[in-house]
């Protein structure tokens, strides 16, 4: 156990981006769970030393800080659990580099409902031919920087991998202008963004004649911090490893 461990079944986390609206909402989580808010670490501060003090990383922040926090975290010794978006291959590699030495789990959306929407998402995707069109649309608060949203791209994956194919090779997004007609196979995004919603996600298998939509609506962010706890909890017990949220629920 790592030398800030704390007792009584207690354990002491660790939070990246903790100003920030996911910062507040996990402080809070970690509170009702009856665990402790072991340290916060900022913009330009020196995650190493903060890190070393508690048993358990979670990392709500941006992607640029994901080296240094990753590298902070091996060097506690101590799991991790990134909830940051807009994650590109060079941070997917250092993930996959980090999980052999410690558990890390990285996934675009931590709610216990995205997760099971995953898991249906795939085998809806591996049960309709290519002939049904796959097509992701979300609609974020107006203060998101990223697009199309870490957990579009989740779903997006579970399809892909569902249907034998490369998400990178099929992704359609942002159409506009003289577009052309839509390629068997792809899988197309669409992204909203306004006012102050929480997070929203449709998946929807467009076949002739019929059509299915597969769709979660988060109510408040307070459901990806409850779910980031849960994770970073379960993390605790694991091997070193590369993890996904749909491990913690046995899916
Ligand atoms: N996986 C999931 O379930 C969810 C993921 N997210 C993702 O979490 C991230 C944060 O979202 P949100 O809280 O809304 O965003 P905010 O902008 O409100 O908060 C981000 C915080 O991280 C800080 N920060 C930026 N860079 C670093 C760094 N290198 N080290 C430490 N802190 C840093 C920011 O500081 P400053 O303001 O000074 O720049 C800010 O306080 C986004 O990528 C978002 O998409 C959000 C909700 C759920
Ligand atoms: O930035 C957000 O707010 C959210 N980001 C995550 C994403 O990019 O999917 C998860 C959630 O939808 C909220």
């Amino acid at each position: 156990m790592s030398e800030g461990a704390g007792t009584g079944g207690t354990r002491r986390f660790a939070v990246i981006g903790h100003k920030g609206r996911m910062g507040h909402a996990i402080a809070t989580a970690i509170e009702e769970a009856g665990h402790e808010f072991c340290v916060g670490v900022d913009l330009g501060g020196d995650p190493e030393p903060l890190l070393g003090q508690c048993e358990v990383a979670v990392d709500f922040s941006a992607p640029d800080g994901l080296a240094a926090n990753l590298k902070a975290a091996k060097a506690a010794g101590i799991p991790i659990l990134i909830g940051t978006t807009g994650l590109e291959q060079e941070h997917f590699a250092m993930i996959a580099e980090a999980g052999k030495a410690i558990p890390v789990l990285q996934t675009g959306n931590t709610s216990l409902g995205v997760t099971l929407l995953a898991h249906l998402v795939r085998e809806a995707a591996a049960r309709l031919g290519p002939e049904w069109d796959i097509e992701v649309l979300e609609m974020h608060h107006r203060m998101k920087v990223d697009a199309p949203s870490g957990t579009a791209k989740l779903l997006g994956e579970a399809a892909a991998e569902a249907r034998g194919i490369e998400l990178a090779d099929n992704m359609e997004s942002g159409r506009h202008g003289f577009t052309g007609e839509r390629r068997e196979g792809s899988i197309g995004f669409a992204t909203l963004r306004g006012g102050t919603v929480a997070g929203e996600h449709s998946v929807i298998f467009a076949g002739p004649q019929e059509r299915i939509t597969l769709s979660h609506n988060a109510e408040d962010r307070a459901i990806f911090a409850r779910g980031a706890v849960k994770g970073a909890l379960w993390l605790l017990e694991q091997e070193p490893g590369r993890y996904r949220m749909e491990d913690v629920l046995g899916l």
